[in-house]
């Protein structure tokens, strides 16, 4: 998509808005030909060129009630500027953060969260601008049309001459903005660089610090720095070089004008009134000169822009970004839609064929699995490390998008595994659970509306009520990053009553012995056996505990199925299986 077609797609979000925003703007920049007319008017009949009409009183009083209306218009001008570019930009970061969230967990963002941060808001900001200053570049583009028929009509030769210093700042500012593009993009790339090794200092302080490693990491940051300066050093004197070359050669095509005007004027073929308008004029076209040139300059840097916030799309059609859809801003957004335990398609049997992702970094994944997990079953995934045991869970939740293979559920298939693998259909608890700063309740819960009775259920299923007696406000303590720091064990327990809460059909555990010694793992299997009601249990771990309890196992070998059965046969004939339990034995 151009440029061009992106920023009018946006702009049709609000065409009535911007319709009415750009003519108050072309109001706003015609305005200043009513009093150069009355100025024009004033000194003629000063200087007696022209017939006494009206008083200097009331050409006074003309010249105020233009200021004053022109002063209302501007006041105008900026509610709707404001309320038009707010919307646009509104929507564009709304479709953004839906594509986003909408992608699979693995794939959210192609670069770190402070350059998408950067993205969000600069380059968001960039579209933004560009399209509100169209608005500008038609109000400039009247005047300059309505104020060059006037003067041609009073001279034009001198009305040419004032207007070439125009031809010459538009070819050099065309010339000029590729190379002015290039060096935006390079700052923009730098800025986003600091920003994001800022992200990631914070993110990992104390590992920089258990490794000693803070000199390096400032050494980076510093080098980091010096690039960005480096990159915005060119960036504006670029920028402000331009900006002088319209205004100096505008101030050039003054001087012209000013020795022309005193020769015809002495010739008698100019009046005093005339020289008033044109210098009156003058000032006006010089704004047009070096705003339609910053115009132009925005319109290069939103090409810049819209590549980067295409480039968080990963692939995906980019009319994506401007779609047309409600924003919500003076009425409530509506209630997200969940479906209810009891609403969805109870589970019968889930069935998998061919179940295939590679990580395209590295290669390695999965690899054809074939998976069926029938009401009330209890499969365990287990494998050496780096088998593939995660990637299989991630890429049957949709975490991960599955390049081959059909996930079926009561026979039908999954489209979008994704959107379909949520609660109350599954729930899933991961290898490495993100808490929030907020209560432990609240970090259980995620705004689910359980009650008391269930949320007390849950956190014994995941053994975690002695940990409950040891915090200072018990489910009200603030944990995570800004409150009390749980430990890693503490931590999976939490995202695993995280899931028990959620009374999903399918639960997926991805290795809880982090979380567990041997005789709370025996609790939680128990306590989890007597709660599930039917659920159908997929759990990754090397533990005997899981083991010996499960319907069926898979060995994972390499990305593919090496076996599967019960625990008794597979110790019978799987050399892989017999190595993992004996190891842990
Ligand atoms: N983000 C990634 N990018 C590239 N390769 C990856 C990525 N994540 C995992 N892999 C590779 O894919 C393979 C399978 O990894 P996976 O995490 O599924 O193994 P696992 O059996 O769950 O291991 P563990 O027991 O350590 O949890 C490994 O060889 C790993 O190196």
């Amino acid at each position: 998509m151009s440029t061009f077609s992106f920023l009018t797609k946006l702009t049709g979000y609000r065409w009535g808005l911007y319709i009415l925003n750009a003519l108050a703007w072309s109001l706003i920049y015609l305005a200043p030909i009513v009093p150069g007319l009355v100025t024009k008017q004033f000194f003629d009949v000063l200087s007696g060129s022209a017939p006494y009409r009206f008083g200097v009183w009331s050409l006074i009083g003309f010249l105020m009630l233009a200021a004053l209306a022109r002063v209302v218009l501007i006041l105008f001008g900026f509610i709707t500027d404001v309320q038009f570019r707010f919307r646009i930009g509104a929507l564009l970061r709304r479709n953004l953060l839906r594509h986003v969230l909408k992608e699979p967990g693995a794939r959210a963002i192609p670069i770190s969260p402070g350059e998408a941060i950067s993205s969000f808001r600069d380059d968001v900001d960039q579209v933004e601008e560009t399209v509100s200053w169209s608005v500008d570049a038609f109000g400039m583009t009247f005047f300059a049309a309505v104020s060059i028929f006037i003067l041609m009509r009073i001279n034009a030769e001198m009305t040419l001459l004032v207007f070439l210093p125009l031809v010459v700042v538009v070819t050099v500012a065309q010339l000029s903005t590729s190379l002015l593009q290039k060096y935006r993009a390079a700052s923009r790339e730098a800025t986003s660089q600091v920003t994001g090794a800022i992200s990631e200092m914070f993110s990992t302080v104390q590992s920089i610090q258990v490794a000693g490693a803070e000199d390096r990491v400032i050494g980076r940051f510093s080098r980091l720095n010096d690039l960005r300066r480096e990159a915005m050093l060119k960036d504006k004197l670029l920028g402000s070089a331009l900006d002088s070359i319209f205004s100096n050669t505008v101030n050039f095509g003054t001087g012209l004008i000013l020795l022309l005007a005193a020769q015809s004027m002495r010739s008698g073929s100019f009046t005093v009134g005339d020289f008033a308008l044109f210098v009156y004029y003058l000032t006006f076209v010089m704004q047009f000169i070096q705003n339609f040139g910053k115009f132009m300059t925005y319109f290069k840097q939103s090409a810049v822009a819209k590549d980067r916030l295409t480039h968080l799309l990963q692939g995906a059609p980019e009319a994506i970004l401007t779609e047309h859809h409600p924003l919500y801003l003076r009425t409530a957004i509506p209630e997200a839609v969940t479906a209810q335990p009891g609403e969805v398609d109870l589970l019968e049997r889930i069935e998998v064929r061919g179940l295939t992702y590679r990580y395209p970094e590295s290669g390695r994944g999965i690899e054809a699995v074939d998976l069926d997990l029938p009401r009330g079953s209890f499969t365990v995934v287990t494998g050496r490390i780096g088998s593939g045991k995660t990637t299989l869970v991630r890429a049957l939740l949709g975490l991960l998008p599955i390049q081959a293979g059909v996930i079926c559920w009561n026979g039908k298939p999954v489209e979008a595994p994704g959107d379909f693998f949520i609660p109350p259909r599954s729930a899933y608890t991961p290898q490495i659970p993100r808490l929030y700063s907020d209560t432990l309740a609240n970090n259980i819960l995620l705004g689910l509306d359980a009650g008391e009775e269930r949320l007390r259920r849950a956190i014994a299923s995941a053994v975690l009520e002695p940990d409950l007696d040891r915090l200072p406000h018990g489910l009200d303590t603030v944990i995570g990053p800004r409150g009390v720091k749980l430990s890693g064990g503490q931590a999976q327990r939490t995202a695993a009553a995280r899931m028990f809460v959620r009374d999903a059909q399918l639960m997926v555990v991805d290795d809880l012995s982090s979380a567990l010694d041997v005789e709370t793992e025996r609790k939680l299997w128990e306590r989890l056996e007597e709660e599930r009601q039917g659920a159908a249990c997929l759990v990754v771990s090397h533990r005997k505990a899981a083991l010996a309890r499960a319907d069926k196992i898979i060995v994972l070998r390499n990305g593919r199925i090496d076996d599967t059965g019960r625990l008794e046969e597979l110790l019978q004939r799987n050399e892989e299986l017999r190595s993992l339990w004996y190891r842990e034995e």
